[in-house]
């Protein structure tokens, strides 16, 4: 079988399908109409999001068997067609899930203790101590949004810290676990910090709004290392000032563009609802790298490979 590789990855992935029989090729600078023109000749891809798998894509790929996903988000890959055309679909969540788990938890306690600040104001040569008094995780009540692959290993990551961990997912399968499932209003009544791990669906894009804000019970903290189109940035600006959200914990943002691309080349380009919100100081923020570790480019180049042989071989 002919694997085109339209994303680079831990080299691992390209080795053992060789050994394993596949003809490997790489490509990645072609554009997409170029990939296009010589899809044909492919019974399988591995991407990671350089290009948009969409009905041009795959009406083109007369002859392939199955998309390598090497990562967990599948919103650049037209699912419902590819599945229309036989076509089989592999992702890895189980290859950047503790990656993102240990990120979210980062950021929690990197907001909570005010590092961020800390280490800025030290390196001005300050010893402000009472600015910099943080707050405690212990006691408090997390709570998840999307219970999968990422929400599940986030949770297991608090296992150490004495909190109640309450999820809300649209499944209903959350038995055996580490949080409890909970309807939303307890969600509401209940959360001092929420974290979102759902993926970019239409029902997700815009759900963190003034609406749904506006029904917590209590100011809470947000941390998002799922998806940035899930968080209307102008009204969680309007949250942050107004304390309804104390702080925010962002590896994504609603205006990032690609994988591969700068967020603007220049601030005058910059929504304002943005250029607001890193003005403010209880803004942590990271450029998607949340499951993006050293670790987790082996686990995830690994995962795609099992998924293939096991499929293929
Ligand atoms: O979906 C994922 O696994 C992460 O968000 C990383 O996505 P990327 O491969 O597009 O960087």
């Amino acid at each position: 079988m002919k694997i085109l590789h339209l994303d680079t990855n831990h080299p691992l992935l390209i080795d053992q399908l060789t050994e394993a029989g596949f003809h490997n090729e790489e490509d990645y600078t072609s554009s997409k109409t170029e990939v296009e023109a010589k899809i044909a000749n492919y019974d399988g891809i591995v991407i990671r999001s350089r290009f948009a798998i969409d009905q041009s894509f795959l009406g083109n790929a007369k002859n392939l068997k199955f998309i390598g996903r090497v990562g967990a988000g599948l919103e650049n890959i037209d699912t419902d067609y590819a599945a229309k055309k036989g076509i089989q679909l592999f992702n890895a969540p189980e290859g950047n899930r503790n990656a993102v788990g240990e990120h979210a938890l980062g950021m929690i306690l990197s907001l909570f203790n005010k590092l961020n600040q800390a280490n800025q104001s030290v390196r001005d040569g300050k010893w402000l101590r009472e600015e910099h008094r943080g707050i405690e995780l212990d006691g408090k009540t997390v709570g998840i949004i999307g219970y999968g692959n990422m929400g599940r290993a986030f949770a297991r990551k608090l296992r150490g810290f004495t909190v109640e961990v309450i999820c809300y997912d649209i499944k209903n399968d959350v038995e055996n676990s580490d949080a409890t499932q909970v309807e939303l209003e307890e969600l509401f009544e209940k959360t001092d910090v929420l974290s979102l791990h759902t993926p970019e669906t239409p029902q997700t894009i815009g759900m963190i709004n003034k609406a749904f804000i506006d029904k917590f019970k209590k100011p809470f903290w947000l941390i998002n290392t799922a998806r940035g189109k899930s968080v209307v940035t102008e009204d969680l600006v309007d949250a942050l000032q107004n304390k309804q959200i104390l702080g925010a914990g962002l590896d994504v943002l609603e205006y990032e563009k690609s994988s591969f691309e700068n967020l603007f080349t220049s601030k005058k380009e910059m929504p304002e609802a943005l250029q607001a919100l890193m003005q403010l100081d209880n803004v942590l923020l990271s450029p998607h790298v949340a499951g993006w570790t050293v670790e987790s480019k082996e686990k995830l180049a690994q995962t795609i490979v099992d998924k293939i042989k096991a499929q293929f071989c």
